[in-house]
């Protein structure tokens, strides 16, 4: 992460846990000093939600914002994520390209609104704190406010003063002149400690809750890791920092079309380290590349790509047909490697998708190709079964990619998990069915949660007697990599292999 800002008196991010702290009490910011404790001078105790800008309205249309474009940028994306849910990584682009911001500019708003939505337990904690309230209570457009500028003053080398004052301005333009009080005092509170110093004071004392804290992760999802870590729980610390941690974007190159070699030339990119069709990308904005604009190459996490390989590597009994299925299809990221690999080998891919919606997309993911979209229940599809290979990349909690989808883990819920494993056992069911003897079935999820991994797969094998392959052994690059009974099935993570935490085992129907 290497944003600057563009801000007056903006400075290189420096990364979490680093670097000094301004000097608690000085002015920097040129605003209102008296008011330097939170708790001495309470903000408006509204409920968290916006409120009608209230004071006087002498203008009928709103004055440009004086606050600097990438700002606002970042603020609107925590205004659209905490007021009408939308998703960070679909609404931060759009605003790019409406406001025109490019280069550094965009690659400082994008640092602000990723950073602060994923920090934002810890944020909230700290500026309740700060504030001697919980955000629960104040007003909505003041909380994105303050969000915004605690990530700047407590994760970045942003000047204190700079991050204060474009608060204070913002505050005023979006809540009115009667906030500005409030959240100068807040953020003076705020900035007079280091995130470690807050996170001393105001960490869970168990070491689970601690962790989960310091790296901004509700505790049921550290917990989770912990349990799939087993033996190696130890690695909690590194999980959770690597899953608090912006991503590098990987890129698959379309089989038969580009090599990842080539790819990575054309691009300035780096090859992958586990996966012959990746490459990694630093930054930038991948789909204005070329070679992802003409379908060489498409925007796919290496984890991915390693599911759609371990699926084509399986050994089945007997000779392959080249009949494949995809049950869980969209939005098509591994159909269309599976597809492209089939029109090398002669085979061909149906792919089932429930949503409509992502069956358009998994249709245009693989134009062109020897695949077959329907649209189905992958629970009861109507195919005719006698498949050699089918994948089941189940729908699930996607806490194995929460680095990807910045506000993701403030939204789930314990309950999404178990609301999840009947629909991921019963696809896993179907996909047996759908597989003649002698077939693999590859079951996959972007969750590390064992009730969601091991938890389904393991009374699906008792119960119907499937010989259970060792995918590890299907993926001899990736080291590390095995988990489960035997060390059957693999599990990968952001910390060791810098892939999502995807889990994948590998069945075989018994003749
Ligand atoms: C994890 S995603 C699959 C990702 C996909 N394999 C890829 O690589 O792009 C799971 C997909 O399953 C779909 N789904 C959910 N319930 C389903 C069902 N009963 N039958 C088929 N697909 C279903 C979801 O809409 C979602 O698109």
């Amino acid at each position: 992460m290497s944003a600057t800002g563009s801000g007056p008196g903006d400075q290189p991010h420096r990364g979490k846990n680093q670097g000094g702290k301004n000097q608690g009490g000085k002015n920097q910011g040129g605003t209102n000093r008296r008011n330097s404790g939170a708790g001495s001078r309470p903000g408006p105790k509204v409920p968290h939600r916006d409120s009608p800008r209230r004071g006087p309205t002498r203008r009928e249309t709103p004055a440009p914002s004086t606050v600097d474009a990438p700002r606002m940028v970042a603020r609107d994306v925590l205004r659209a994520v905490r007021g009408r849910d939308s998703y960070a990584n679909l609404i931060l682009p759009s605003l790019l390209r409406e406001r025109k911001l490019s280069g550094r500019d965009a690659a400082f708003a994008t640092e602000l609104a990723y950073g602060a939505c994923r920090a934002q337990g810890l944020l909230d904690a700290i500026i309740a704190a700060g504030a001697g309230r919980p955000v629960e209570e104040m007003d909505g457009q003041v909380i994105d406010v303050l969000r915004l500028a605690a990530y700047q003053l407590l994760r970045t080398r942003v000047a204190p003063h700079a991050a204060v004052s474009t608060a204070v301005a913002m505050a005023r333009e979006s809540a009115g002149e009667r906030v500005t009080g409030f959240v100068n005092a807040v953020l003076r509170r705020v900035s007079e400690k280091t995130e470690e110093q807050w996170v001393a004071e105001l960490a869970p004392k168990d070491p689970v809750g601690r962790l989960a804290f310091t790296h901004a992760h509700p505790r049921w999802i550290a917990q989770s890791f912990v349990d799939a870590l087993g033996a190696d729980a130890t690695e909690l610390d590194a999980a959770l920092a690597a899953d608090d941690t912006r991503p590098v974007v990987h890129l698959a190159a379309r089989p038969g079309d580009i090599t990842a070699e080539e790819l990575a030339l054309s691009i300035g990119g780096e090859e992958g380290k586990f996966s012959p069709y990746a490459v990694y990308l630093d930054g930038g904005d991948p789909g204005s590349l070329e070679p992802v604009r003409d379908g060489l190459a498409t925007v796919q996490d290496e984890g991915s790509q390693l599911v759609a390989l371990a699926t084509l590597r399986a050994p089945v009994v007997g000779e392959d047909t080249g009949r494949w299925l995809d049950l869980c299809s969209g939005p098509g990221g591994k159909a269309a490697m599976m597809g492209a690999i089939a029109r090398i080998d002669g085979a061909h891919l149906d792919a089932v998708e429930l949503a409509p919606h992502r069956v358009k997309l998994v249709r245009t993911s693989t134009e062109g190709l020897p695949v077959t979209v329907l649209e189905a229940d992958g629970r009861d599809p109507g195919l005719s079964g006698g498949y050699d290979r089918v994948l089941v990349d189940a729908p699930c909690t996607g806490l194995g990619a929460l680095r990807r989808r910045p506000e993701a883990r403030w939204r789930k819920q314990p309950s999404d998990v178990s609301a999840l494993t009947k629909l991921q056992r019963e696809l896993l069911e179907s996909a047996l069915k759908l597989v003649r003897p002698g077939g693999v079935v590859v079951y996959s999820t972007c969750s590390p949660h064992i009730a969601e991994t091991v938890g389904v797969v393991g009374p699906v094998i008792r119960k119907h007697s499937v010989e259970v392959l060792s995918c590890p052994e299907l993926l001899p690059e990736v080291p590390r990599c095995a988990t489960g009974p035997d060390g059957a099935f693999v599990q990968l993570w952001p910390h060791r292999h810098g892939t999502d935490a995807m889990f994948v085992a590998v069945l075989r129907k018994p003749e």
